[in-house]
């Protein structure tokens, strides 16, 4: 099915990021031969090496891309040439930024598919979420395009006709660095709230997922960015620290872990830089008696799967109140155990393989941990080998529902970052509220319940920067997503975005004599 709808949608454009043509896209043949790093407008091999990576296909374990990674000359010239085309595009005004913004979320939706094929190939999730991940992608121009033509600064009048005004203007040269969960989604939150401001942006994505950066570098080249706005260098730890530390950089904005975060913001620290940081997450998912059971069930499935679990946001701890846990449970069970698992690409598969064969491994050992505590396997939590051949050495798995679980247990107090829901049955609201903020990250959070009274009284309780009544991991791009505590701070998407890519200047403009003190 998805071939039909995939070679006929495929362009040119993309034929330039394959090795072979539009026959080349189905799962088990796609190899990428262009070089993976992008600068001054075209794609470029890095001027120097600090290594090579190879980049995977999850659903079955074959090589796609072998990549050098940028070292510091490479990521210098990058930032020179971003520096360069911040002067032309800092220039524009909002309607003109606006516009080339629209154009480029126009090509990304005309060329949905394609982008979400590489995703899928590169990433392992379903295509059916990545092309709702290359939605949110272009939402995210489009919406940060239309605030780029009304953002404005204040007129403050002041005594004897003197008056001040406000300007908003952009940083500078901002770096992107990414996680591998939802490459092209972070790459456009990154980037869009930072070109529609009037910064020009180097960004790297993570080495696991190196592809799908390229196409939206080459989308706004296309949509009319003066070359060297946005730049991409591939690499790992050591282009990454290349990048925090470089003296042109004005802000780095960051996805990934918390032991990462803490690096990148010491490291931004030594240039006084501000950061973004969106980091981990271990989120509460309270499920209340009074609630819509069906609603409930489909909420958890939600909190917990999507990505094969690999979701910052995801609620993984399923708190439930017991008098309707059985029967919460059970069904719990049953659907998790109706994913149809395989490969990716095919039209009706909703879970694909996770990232790579060591973090599968990671996975499977926190549901081995959770036994020897005491945790019972409801279902899954096994490697899982899809019949098709060309698949057997993927990373999948089958999605697991933990229950006899206890707060202290490692599987309920560490982010697994993979499809293990841990359910954990509660009394009373004070106590499920105790239990929910008794964690180090603050990432998001969830309520299921009929009475609105308590879903607010709950929600303004509850430690977390993104809070969902009766719904979980839904991310309209009007709505600001960010953390508490640990889980990091700065936000992503909605409006308050633009603080976090630009800067206030105060004007004070004398209209009288000069009063002065001496
Ligand atoms: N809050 C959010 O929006 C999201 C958070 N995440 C979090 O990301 C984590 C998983 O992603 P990973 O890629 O494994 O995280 P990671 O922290 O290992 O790597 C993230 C990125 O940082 C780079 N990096 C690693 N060390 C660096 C250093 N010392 N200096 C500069 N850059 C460095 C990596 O190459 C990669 O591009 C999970 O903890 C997850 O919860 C993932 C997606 C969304």
């Amino acid at each position: 099915m998805f071939f039909r709808a995939g070679r006929a949608a495929v362009s040119s454009f993309l034929r330039s990021v394959l090795q072979s043509p539009v026959a080349t896209m189905s799962t088990g043949t796609f190899v990428v031969s262009q070089p993976l790093n992008y600068r001054g407008g075209t794609r470029v091999e890095p001027a120097d090496a600090s290594g090579t990576e190879k980049a995977f296909e999850p659903a079955t374990g074959r090589v796609i891309a072998t990549f050098t990674c940028s070292g510091e000359k490479e990521v210098n010239l990058a930032v020179q040439n971003a520096k360069a085309a911040f002067k032309i595009w800092s220039q524009k005004s909002g309607m003109e930024r606006c516009r080339i913004l629209l154009e480029a979320a126009r090509i990304i939706r005309e060329r949905k598919d394609e982008i979400a094929t590489v995703e899928c190939i590169n990433n392992g999730k379903s295509i059916f979420e990545a092309r709702l991940d290359i939605d949110t992608s272009w939402q995210c121009l489009e919406y940060f395009a239309g605030l780029a033509a009304s953002m404005a600064g204040e007129h403050i009048q002041l005594p004897g006709g003197s008056f001040g005004y406000t300007r908003r203007e952009p940083l500078g040269v901002c770096v992107g660095i990414g996680a591998w969960n939802y490459p092209f989604q972070i790459t456009s939150w990154k980037s869009a709230p930072a070109l529609a401001c009037g910064n020009a942006m180097v960004f790297k994505p993570s080495p696991f997922t190196p592809v799908s950066a390229l196409l939206l570098a080459e989308i706004y080249t296309e949509a009319g960015v003066p070359p060297g706005l946005f730049n991409v260098v591939q690499g790992g730890v050591a282009t990454g620290q290349f990048l925090c530390q470089h003296h042109d950089v004005a802000k780095v904005s960051f996805t990934g872990s918390v032991p990462t975060g803490m690096k990148i913001m010491e490291m931004a620290s030594k240039g006084v830089k501000p950061v973004t940081l969106e980091l981990g997450g271990k989120s509460p998912l309270i499920i209340f008696s009074d609630c819509d059971m069906n609603n409930a069930v489909k909420g958890a499935l939600m909190a917990n799967f999507l990505t094969q679990g690999q979701v910052c946001c995801n609620g993984t701890r399923v708190f439930v109140q017991k008098e309707i846990l059985d029967k919460f449970t059970e069904e719990v069970v049953k659907q998790t155990q109706r994913i149809k698992i395989g490969d990716p690409l095919l039209e009706d598969t909703r879970m694909g393989p996770l990232i790579n064969r060591p973090h599968l491994e990671r996975v499977l050992g926190f549901v081995k941990v959770a036994k020897e505590q005491g945790a019972k396997v409801l279902c899954g939590g096994d490697t899982y080998v899809p019949e098709d051949p060309k698949l057997k050495d993927g990373y999948y798995m089958r999605p697991c529902v933990l229950t006899n679980c206890r707060d202290d247990m490692t599987c309920v107090k560490e982010e697994i970052f993979g499809p293990v829901m841990s359910i954990l049955p509660f009394d009373t609201e004070a106590e499920v509220l105790e239990r929910a903020n008794d964690t180090t990250f603050g990432l998001a959070a969830g309520v299921f319940t009929r009475d609105i009274q308590r879903a607010h009284r709950v929600v303004a309780e509850l430690q977390a920067g993104t809070c969902f009544i009766n719904n979980y991991n839904v991310s309209p791009v009007e709505l600001p997503f960010g953390g508490y505590k640990k889980s990091g701070f700065g936000r992503e998407n909605g409006r308050v975005a633009i603080e976090y890519y630009s800067q206030l200047k105060t004007v004070c403009v004398e209209m009288g004599d000069v009063e002065s003190a001496f």
